[in-house]
Parts: C-alpha cells; structure tokens; sequence
C-alpha cells in the first residue's frame, strides 16, 4: 500500500513554543519524523514524505522518497489522493509513539474478516485524523479542526464504509506542551532521547502531569 508522512518542514509545532525555541521546534519535528519514517519502513511500507520544503537527508532513513509540496495541508494530501490510485495509507509525522505493531493493528482492523473498510482512521485525542486508510477512489480529506468527525461526513455523504481503531500510541499525537509528558511517560525512542538531552523533564507537582525546562 501506498504511504504518506504529511510533514510541515518550516517553523513547526508552534504550539510548543512555551517550551522550545524556534530551531527546537525544527529539529524536534524532524526526529519525530524520522521515528515515523523508520516505524513505516519497519513495518514494511516505503513511505512518502509530503513535506513543505526540501529536507536534509539526515533527517530521514534512506531511501525515503520526498515530495515537495508548499500547499497547505488538505490540498497537498488530496491532490496526492487525486493522482494515484488507492489504497493510501497516511501517517502524521508527529506521532513518536507509533510503533510497527501499531501500525500493523490498524491495518488489520482495518479490513474486517476480509471486508476491508472503504476508509479507516485512528483518530488522534484532540478530535484530529492520526493515520488514515483511503480505500475509496473518491474520498477527500479535510484535515484540521475536528477533521475525525468531517471525515466521517465525507465518507457518508460518499458511501464510503469507515471503521474507528482505538490506539493509544496513533492517539497520542504531539501538539501542545502536556503532549510531551506522555512522550517521555511512554515512550522508548529517539523523541523521548531529544527531549531528556534538550533538559525537558516532566513536572508532577498540582494537578496534571507537565513539563517543564531542567
Ligand atoms: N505537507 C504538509 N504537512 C503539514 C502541513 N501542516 C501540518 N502538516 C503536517 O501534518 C501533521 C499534523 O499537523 P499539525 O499538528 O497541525 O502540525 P504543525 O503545523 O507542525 O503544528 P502547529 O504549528 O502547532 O499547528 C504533522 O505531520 C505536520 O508536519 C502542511 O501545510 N503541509
Ligand atoms: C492536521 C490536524 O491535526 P491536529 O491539529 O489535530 O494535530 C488533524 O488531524 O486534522
């Protein structure tokens, strides 16, 4: 199946602006980038990187195809579903604790005994779209805001099947600052080792679980 690591490549996460600086945020997104990259290709996929910019080819795996697109977000992806035929599977880029099981979970919930659902999504805390599987010609995304429940109107209004797959580690993807506690809560992988080296450390005092600079 096709894959694609949707990738905003300049000033991103600017919602953790409270914690890193601006070339924090940069190199941040990009090992988390290079997590998801690696998860793909672990599992067996060859992803596509659908980056804003051109990337430095240390900030991925070889051999990891990149396409430049500076649209936004839902035009790049949906020109990228309009030129190719499906299935498209489609990985947020800032999702540090996916792991191949994960991935592989989703696929395979993905198609009910045999019945693979026109469209599937993971859906991310916030009410977003985590990771996508586009079996349906004519589907288009419609990312941002609550784009879960958007997709699931676009599908109807299309006839398109959708299954809902519950994971925890395709939930957790990292917007704001409380985002980074279930990295360094859960996760094992280099995001966890940026930020531990970076000196963001998690900070238990009143109420939730933050984090704050060393
Ligand atoms: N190709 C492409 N990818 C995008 C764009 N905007 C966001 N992304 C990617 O889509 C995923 C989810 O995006 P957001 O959580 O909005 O990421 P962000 O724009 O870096 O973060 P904020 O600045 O905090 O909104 C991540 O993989 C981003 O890298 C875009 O305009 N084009
Ligand atoms: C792209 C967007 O991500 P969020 O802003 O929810 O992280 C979405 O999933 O629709």
């Amino acid at each position: 199946m096709r894959s694609l690591i949707p990738f905003a490549a300049v000033d991103p996460k600017t919602r953790l602006d409270s914690v890193l600086t601006a070339d924090e945020r940069a190199a941040f997104a990009r090992v988390m980038l290079r997590s998801v990259c690696a998860t793909l290709h672990e599992t067996g996929y060859e992803p596509t990187v659908l980056s804003t910019a051109s990337l430095d080819d240390t900030a991925l795996p070889a051999s990891t195809a990149v396409v430049v697109d500076d649209q936004p977000l839902t035009a790049a992806v949906n020109d990228q579903l309009a030129a190719t035929e499906p299935p498209t599977l489609i990985v947020m880029a800032d999702l540090p604790l996916a792991t191949p099981d994960a991935i592989r979970r989703f696929i395979a919930a993905s198609d009910d005994a045999g019945n693979d659902a026109d469209i599937a999504i993971a859906p991310g805390l916030g009410g977003g779209t985590n990771a996508l599987v586009v079996r349906e010609p004519a589907f288009r995304v419609d990312y941002h805001g609550a784009s879960y429940l958007d997709h699931h109107e676009i599908a109807a209004d299309l006839g398109a099947t959708v299954e809902t797959v519950d994971s925890r580690q395709l939930a957790t993807d990292i917007d704001e600052p409380s985002d980074l506690a279930e990295v360094l809560i859960h996760g094992d992988g280099p995001a966890r080792e940026w930020l531990v080296e970076a000196g963001v450390e998690l900070d238990t005092g009143d109420g939730r679980v933050g984090v704050r600079r060393s």
